[in-house]
Formats: structure tokens, sequence, C-alpha cells
């Protein structure tokens, strides 16, 4: 007798408030016998052979797409130009987007294409890419968002070692975390931004989602939670209120905490479900962040210069000579030739005491007429100037 069969009976005898709920609310009979699958199966073979008929022409296409890419690297490669070019993969995006005639949702299609690209992109060569280890970090899935996982990703354990990684040729590019919805600018980031002869070739937005995470899901013996000091701020109020007699310690990376989990019962971790799945531990309480919106949004490092998309944005680092109105005039050229400001933030000057750098990021791209003309004058009106690259928009 089937398995099924036997728990038939016994939700007969005795029948399971659970499982009456869910066929209540599925209406789904949850056992289907032999005939019903049978019957199931007959029905879908016909749509089965199309769908099957699709994969076949869709393999034969995406091959014929990975012989271009291919030609495209061989160009790149007589020219000794870049396999990456970031620009290019947002105009292939925007274009699925539009092109698009449903029922698949645009951002869904798009990031099958992301997928696609990194594949073809692999075809001329794997991109070497560093981002914040170990595995499992919001980090290395903002890289899977810009690169898609057909690539080699190199784990570094601080952002300044990113920098460092990608300076000296160790990675093509970086991926570092720039500022967060809740907590506002990396700092770090930030000030080595100020620094880095690297430039911004691309950014990335990514929901985050905290979870409270421990080995076998049971809090009772735990003494210390632990996690990146942005994270342990990001879910500050609900820690106060469900836990507030462990103690909180800060560590390098969510997914750092993550592995000290796995292996001291007495340790709870707060990271992603990515690090969850990585390092087998059980989710406590799930979505413990402060603001259920919560969002990262990264930046892409490298050498390379990036051409116009679409949809571009470029970032500066400015400082004003010490007068007064001086800001107001470090911004006008902006608005003399309608470049429409999306950033600005303040960080130290740390040599010297109550002078600002500003960092500031505005529509467009550098080669546009009106973007060079204000960048000249903004050039001019400034004690500090540094374009960090432009770059395109996503959201
Ligand atoms: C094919 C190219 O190379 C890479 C792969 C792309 C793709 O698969 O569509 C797009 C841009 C590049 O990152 C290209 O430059 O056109």
């Amino acid at each position: 007798m089937h398995w099924w069969r036997i728990w038939k009976r016994l939700n007969a005898i005795t029948p399971n408030p659970i499982t009456a709920q869910i066929n209540q609310a599925t209406k789904v009979n949850p056992m289907p016998d032999n005939q019903a699958l049978q019957t199931v199966d007959t029905e879908l073979a016909p749509l089965r052979v199309q769908i099957d008929a699709l994969d076949t022409q869709l393999i034969t296409l995406l091959n014929e797409r990975a012989k271009l890419a291919q030609a495209v690297g061989h160009v790149k490669q007589k020219y000794k130009q870049p396999v990456f070019r970031p620009e290019r993969e947002a105009q292939v995006l925007e274009k699925i987007a539009q092109r698009n005639p449903g029922p698949l949702p645009s951002h869904h299609l798009q990031a099958l294409w992301r997928e696609v690209m990194s594949v073809c992109r692999a075809m001329e060569e794997a991109v070497k890419v560093a981002f914040l280890g170990p595995a499992g970090t919001y980090t290395e899935q903002a890289m899977a968002k810009q690169f898609g996982h057909a690539i080699h990703g190199i784990d570094c354990s601080t952002i300044d070692d990113i920098f460092r990684t990608v300076e000296a040729d160790g990675a093509a590019f970086g991926v570092v975390p720039i500022e967060n919805s809740i907590e506002g600018a990396i700092n770090r980031t930030m000030d080595l931004l100020l620094s880095t002869p690297l430039k911004i070739c691309g950014e990335v937005s990514l929901a985050i989602n905290h979870h409270l995470l421990q080995i076998t899901g049971d809090m009772s013996g735990v003494t210390t939670i632990v996690a990146h000091p942005q994270a342990l701020a990001q879910c500050h109020h609900w820690l106060k209120e469900h836990y507030p007699h462990i103690e909180q310690k800060p560590v390098g990376s969510n997914a750092q905490g993550a592995q000290m989990a796995q292996n001291d019962p007495t340790t709870a971790a707060i990271a992603s479900d990515i690090a969850a799945a990585t390092y087998g531990l059980q989710t406590v309480t799930a979505g413990i962040q402060d603001d259920a919106n919560n969002r990262t949004r990264f930046i892409v490092i490298g050498k390379q210069l990036c051409g116009t998309s679409p949809n571009d944005k470029t970032s500066l680092i400015l400082a004003t000579p010490n007068k007064a109105g001086a800001l107001y005039d470090l911004l006008e050229p902006l608005a003399k030739h309608g470049v429409s400001m999306l950033r600005f933030e303040s960080r130290p000057a740390k040599q010297k005491g109550w002078e600002y750098f500003f960092y500031i990021d505005f529509a467009g791209h550098i080669e546009q007429a009106n973007v060079q003309a204000a960048l000249a004058q903004l050039e001019d009106n400034s004690a500090f100037y540094k374009c960090l690259g432009s770059y395109p928009v996503t959201s």
C-alpha cells in the first residue's frame, strides 16, 4: 500500500485540522491517486511537447547568441578593449523591457538576461570581481545582480582589501556598499573613494532583509548576537525590544557572523536567507530590520571608463574655498547648465578641522556637452575637484 493511502486512511479516522485547513484553502486534492495523475499527465502531454520544442529553439538561439559574443570577444581582444561593457549591458536590459509583450514581468526577464549576458561574457573571459566575503554576504548578492553568476568572484575580508585588490589588478572590478536607506553613507567607502585612482563604473540597488539566525533556531542558550555594525544598527529597535539583555558584537561581515553561529550554539547571527542556507542556520525570526523598505546601494569600481547608456549619472567629490557663499557658487553651474542633482553628502576633511568634502551625484554623462560645460565651471569654483566617473543608473 502506498504511504499516501495509509495517510488518507488515518485522516479519515482522525481528520487532521491542519491538512483540512490547507485543503479547504487551496481546493487541491493533496493525495491524487494514480488515475488522477495519469489524467493530468495526458492533458499536459501536448503542452509539454510544445515546451520541449520551444526549449530546443531557445537552446539553438542562445548558442547563436554565445557565438556572436565570442566574435565580439575576438574584436575586443584585437584592439585590447575590456570584455565587460556596463553601458552596453544597460542598453540590452532597457531594450528587453521595451520589447517585452508579457506576460513575463520585465524585471524577471531582465534577471534572466543578466545571466544570459553573464554566460555570453564568460565565452570571452570570466570577469574577475572582488567582493566583501565570505560567501553569503549582501555584497556577493549585489555582485551577482550586476554581473550574473558566470564570473570569477574573489572574496576579500574588508572594503579596503577590495579597493587594494582592484588597484593592484587582482580583479578587474570590485563591488562595495556606498549607502543604506536607513543608516546613510558607508563612511569607509566614501573615504576610500577620495584617494583611490579607481573609477565608479556601475551601481546596484538591493533590498536588504535581515533575519535572526541560530544553528537549531533556539535562542534559549544564546549569549551573543553577531553581525556587521550596519546590520546591528538597522535592527537596533527590534533587538532592543526582543533581546535587550543579549550582548551585541560587531563583526567584519554578516556572513562572517553566520559562519561563527554555525560553529557555536551560544552565538546567533543577523544575516540574509542566502547566508542561512550557506551556513545551515535556522531562522529564529525573519525580516527583523527596523524599516521594511531597507535597501543598500552598491557601486562597482574599476579602472575602466564607462561609455554612455540610455540613463547615466556622474559622481564627483568637491571642496569649497573657505569663503562666504562658497557652496552656493560651487553648485550654481549645475542649475545654469540644466543638470539635476541626485545626491549630496558631506564628509569631514580629516586633516583640517571643520572643513568638508562634498560628494555629489547628478544626472547625465561626462560626454554630454551640458555636463562638460557645468563640470568645467565647477572645477574652476572648487578648492578640490575629483570626478569619480559616469555610469548607468539602475533601480
Ligand atoms: C557582447 C558584448 O560583450 C559583453 C556581453 C554582452 C551581452 O552578452 O549582451 C554585452 C556587453 C558586454 O559586457 C558586447 O560588448 O556587445
